[in-house]
């Protein structure tokens, strides 16, 4: 791939502790490219999400952000959207929502407009003055969801964002991140355990073999954008890319519980 705007070329990325978390691990993504990471727990999704914020320093290989290598914290260039909840329970959802406004250096006239606007898109309209413990776990997530498009980095990292939800909170909450992502096609890194997710959302899957890891392969993901997540889940292709990619990650998978 020319000029990627991740890079990742034969990185290792170690604990304090010693333990080898990620090893020999390549992958390019470019700009606007959707990818999803699958691999055994424990296999070092989450550490290679970190580097890439910059919240892991590599101890081997060359990882490039636009070219550069990545030191210290990506502030500006990457949204980082974690397993859990990262709302701050004091503020309401539109405060939440103005927290990454005032890091993007937004006029604090604008705040309010702006946080209803964005709250507003992801299907919060009614509740920009309710607080997190107001709301459901799928509420929360979608404003959770809002902060980021307020901080809008060039950069998403998602890991396992939906995990939590019931299956159709969750497909209605994908199906909206795909709407909006379809609007401006910012760079996404995707960490799922769930295939069928991972199809319907991604350009490609990257799978990481068991710890530690590296790279497995990487399946090109043969659907047609824009799609739903019913689109997707119909379409003639889907089947036998859910076959390649679960036959190839249950060997790895296999592997971790042999361990
Ligand atoms: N702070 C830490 N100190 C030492 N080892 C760690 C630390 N965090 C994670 N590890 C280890 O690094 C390896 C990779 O962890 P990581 O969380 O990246 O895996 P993962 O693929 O995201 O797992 P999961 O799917 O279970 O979330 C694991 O063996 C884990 O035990």
């Amino acid at each position: 791939m020319t000029n990627p705007l991740i890079s990742a070329a034969g990185i290792t990325i170690a604990y304090p502790n010693g333990l080898t978390a990620l090893k020999d691990f390549t992958l390019d993504v470019a700009q606007g490219e959707f990818v999803g990471i699958v691999g055994p727990s424990g296999c070092g999704k989450t550490t290679f999400l970190d580097a890439v914020a910059g919240l892991m320093p590599v101890a081997g290989g060359r990882l490039t952000y636009k070219g550069k290598p990545i030191s210290g914290i990506n502030t500006g260039e990457v949204g980082y959207l974690f397993q859990k909840d990262s709302l701050m329970p004091w503020r309401t959802a539109a405060q939440n929502v103005y927290a990454a406004l005032e890091l993007r250096k937004v006029p604090q006239a604008e705040w309010r407009q702006r946080a209803q606007d964005i709250l507003q898109k992801v299907g919060l309209g009614r509740f920009t003055d309710k607080y997190p413990a107001q709301l459901s776990g799928g509420m929360r997530r979608r404003v959770q969801l809002a902060v980021l498009l307020a901080f809008d980095p060039p950069v998403i990292l998602m890991d396992e964002p939906f995990g939590a939800l019931d299956a159709q909170t969750r497909t209605i909450i994908e199906d909206d991140f795909l709407r909006l992502w379809e609007q401006n096609r910012k760079t996404v890194l995707f960490v799922t355990h769930d295939l069928e997710e991972a199809i319907c959302l991604c350009d490609k899957v990257v799978i990481l073999t068991a710890h530690p890891g590296t790279r497995k392969q990487v399946l090109e993901v043969p659907l047609q954008r824009p799609r739903t997540i019913d689109e997707a889940k119909f379409d003639p292709e889907f089947p036998q890319t859910l076959k390649t990619l679960s036959t190839s990650l249950r060997a790895e998978v296999g592997r971790t519980l042999a361990l």
